[in-house]
């Protein structure tokens, strides 16, 4: 019997809010342990929970970039549970009215080769609801000591449904989600900060068959390249066991990326464990039209939206969309450099981008943000070279000049002497006549209709102009002489 692998995943996504989510207390990484809490956080007697507005935009924002259903009226639950990452026993939680409800992630699949675009599928969500992040615990030689930072900062969970067919699919599905949680404002999904994680459900089941397998859940997956290879070690752990005649039980297993190893960690606790129970303390969300409208003008156009885009509006390659579209800066930046240099310039401008300027920055270590070449100066030396004043080589140098000190191409090209050189025509026309004189094979075979046949004239005058003749005015002076031979 074959078998297939369904995979589902559960994917935390930290929100970015100056507060936590249920009191004014600072959200934040990396202060000293324990100085971002206070009564509401440490859960002391008395403390109330007060909801954070700008939490609220946020996954409401998530759900729409994500076409997700945005429930006129939620609630929160209490989740209960006893461990000492959470001081209040238990977590307040969305259980069976989340906020968001169906949408997709859309997901590319890697192409036959590295330039050709792969397989688009929509992944299907079953929710996404809103959370309090829980604290930490650091594990010492003989004890653990906890610290409460983390404990109250505003979490989303996005949960898909069992959808996913392999360990590429949830690779490509994080991707995507990341990215658009980047691009919408929501996270920076920093998971070295731990601002995204992911829990990987898996099961297995024979092909044809539509009941789903039992699954386990892998925790501690802490790199998108860690998700895809504990999956791929899952799925074929799982079939090793069903081969061996045995039975797949519903468990949590950790696993660790860095021997590809897993190993159980408890046999999975079910909903009616937690004693769910709405929160007394909280009232229950209601999201107006109105509310939703001003988020949806907030929505940017997602990646590969915006890909499309590129590729039908400045016809551009495949290659080089993907290369500007994953990086909103990016992409931005290179809309303004077509916007100063024109549709029909868009493939030189996004070249330039994508290979001079990005090697550039990362030599500098600089960002996109503090370069000092602008849009307007790739414009400008897109245009030098399209009217011949400059030639690639030299626009080159130009190029690492201008990175260096944010000056005009013009102006470098003009006291570096990296103009073309302004031939005197008389030269031109005498260097264009020699070289038609040595090759009256191309003569004739321009003149039979060939017009690559120009081609052959060309080298022989550069060589002449020493490689700094202007090329359009050369392909013009030899179209002049040749139409009148
Ligand atoms: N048989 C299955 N095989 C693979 N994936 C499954 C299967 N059944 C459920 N899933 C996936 O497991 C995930 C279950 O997540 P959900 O948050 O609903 O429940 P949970 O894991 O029990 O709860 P908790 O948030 O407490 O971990 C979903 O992504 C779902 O698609
Ligand atoms: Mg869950
Ligand atoms: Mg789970």
């Amino acid at each position: 019997m074959t078998y297939e692998a369904v995979i589902g995943l559960e994917v935390h996504v930290q929100i970015k809010t100056a507060s936590k989510m249920f009191t004014r207390v600072a959200a934040g990484y990396g202060h000293e342990p324990n100085t971002l809490t206070d009564p509401v956080v440490l859960a002391l007697p008395g403390a109330l929970p007060v909801m954070n507005k700008a939490a609220l935009d946020a996954i409401i924002k998530a759900g729409l970039l994500l076409g997700c259903e945005i429930a006129p009226v939620c609630k929160w639950d209490r989740k209960n549970y006893f461990y000492p990452d959470s001081p209040k026993n238990y977590q307040i939680s969305q259980y069976d009215q989340p906020i968001c409800l169906g949408g997709s992630v859309e997901i590319e699949l890697p192409g036959a080769a590295r330039n050709i675009m792969g397989e688009h599928k929509r992944i299907p969500l079953t929710r996404i609801h809103l959370e309090e992040d829980v604290g930490k615990l650091n594990h010492g030689a003989t004890d653990s000591l906890v610290d409460y930072n983390r404990a109250g900062t505003p979490l989303m969970e996005v949960v898909s449904d069992p959808a996913l067919a392999s360990a590429d699919e949830a690779y490509a599905y994080l991707t995507s989600l990341r990215a658009t949680m980047i691009y919408g404002g929501i996270s920076d999904c920093d998971m070295e900060k731990g601002q995204l994680r992911c829990d990987a459900n898996i099961s297995v089941r024979p092909v044809g068959t539509t009941k789903l397998g039992t699954k386990v859940e892998l925790k501690n997956l802490n790199s998108i390249s860690f998700v895809r290879d504990g999956i791929a070690h899952e799925i074929k752990r799982q079939l090793g066991v069903i081969e061996r005649g045995g039975t797949i039980v519903q468990e949590t297993r950790d696993y660790d990326g860095m021997t590809g190893t897993s190993q159980s960690l408890r046999t999975k606790e079910e909903a009616h464990d937690y004693r769910y129970f709405p929160d007394p303390d909280l009232m229950p969300v209601k999201v107006d039209a109105a509310w939703k409208e001003r988020l949806r003008a907030e929505c940017p156009e997602l990646p590969f939206d915006k890909q499309r885009r590129f590729m039908a509006d400045y016809q551009l390659p495949y290659t080089l969309t993907s290369a500007l579209v994953w990086d909103s800066a990016l992409s931005a930046y290179f809309e303004e450099t077509v916007k100063i240099a024109g549709a029909a310039k868009a493939q030189a401008a996004g070249n330039w981008i994508v290979n001079d300027l990005q090697r550039e920055l990362s030599a500098a270590g600089r960002s996109l943000a503090d370069a000092r070449v602008r849009p307007g100066h790739v414009a400008a030396l897109v245009q030098l070279i399209d009217s011949g004043a400059v030639l690639t080589n030299a626009a080159k140098e130009i190029f690492v000049e201008m990175f260096a000190t944010g000056d005009e191409p013009a102006a470098i090209a003009e006291r570096r002497g990296l103009k073309a050189a302004p031939t005197d025509a008389g030269e031109l026309e005498q260097w264009c006549r020699d070289a038609i004189a040595a090759s009256p094979k191309a003569l004739t075979e321009f003149k039979a209709g060939k017009d690559s046949a120009i081609n052959a004239f060309k080298g022989p005058v550069m060589k002449a102009a020493k490689g700094k003749a202007n090329p359009k005015l050369v392909d013009e002076t030899l179209r002049r002489l040749l139409a009148a031979m």
